[in-house]
């Protein structure tokens, strides 16, 4: 299999910082938060080697596929039920304790799990939610990484109308901090889009006890 093509537009490898002023809300950017060739490696590593799973979800009475397949890993083995499917919590590979151990040297947390979502193309996408559950929505870090394909990450507030709804670009090699009570004041989606793409894989590490 190829690794991902990176434009030359990113050949620059400098890790650069965008910090996103949102009432509510504390969302920090890191592009080339790993490098192209860390970046390429891993691609089509978790790609090739992830158990991935397709997902279902029962509306009006029926099972509908979710439109991507995921993965869970975290600190134990154990079967857990995060949709109408039953799924297992595999444990850490090589691969997301190095990325893991990274983002942990970037903020004072110990992630316990991480969700893998792979995008096969346009079709596939996330609608619109919030993170957590509960009072943890108050006060959670998600790290999120990327590889592959740029799409865009939408956040809009939950309830003013008077702000915009923002778009962040998720390339190759990103990593996405969302902290504080930014999954209590703000949605995120990943839109389907009819441009022909690139697979995307995102990883989300957070904290579940
Ligand atoms: O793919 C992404 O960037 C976001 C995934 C996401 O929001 C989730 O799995 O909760
Ligand atoms: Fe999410």
């Amino acid at each position: 299999m190829k690794a991902f093509n990176q434009p030359d537009l990113f050949s620059t490898e400098e890790v650069r910082k965008t910090v996103y002023d949102l009432p509510g809300a504390d969302v920090i950017l890191f592009e080339n938060f790993l490098s192209i060739e860390e970046s390429n490696t891993l691609y089509k590593s978790l790609l090739e080697n992830t158990p991935w799973q397709q997902e279902q979800i029962i509306i009006h009475g029926k099972l509908i596929d979710y439109p991507r397949l995921t993965a869970w890993f975290g600190d134990v083995e154990k079967d857990i039920t995060y949709t109408e499917t039953k799924s297992k919590m595999h444990l850490w590979n090589a691969d997301l304790l190095f990325i893991k151990n990274r983002i942990e040297k970037e903020v004072d947390i110990k992630f316990t799990r991480c969700l893998l979502n792979y995008y096969r193309d346009g079709k596939d996408s996330v609608d619109w939610h919030q993170d957590c559950k509960g009072e943890q929505r108050k006060n959670s870090v998600i790290a999120s990484v990327t590889f592959g394909a740029t799409r865009p990450f939408q956040l809009k507030h939950v309830s003013r109308k008077d702000l915009n709804r923002v778009d962040i670009p998720l390339a190759h090699g990103s990593l996405l901090l969302m902290q504080a009570a930014t999954q209590q004041h703000w949605k995120h989606k990943i839109p389907k889009t009819q441009k022909p793409i690139q697979p995307r894989i995102n990883l989300t590490f957070r904290w579940i006890n």
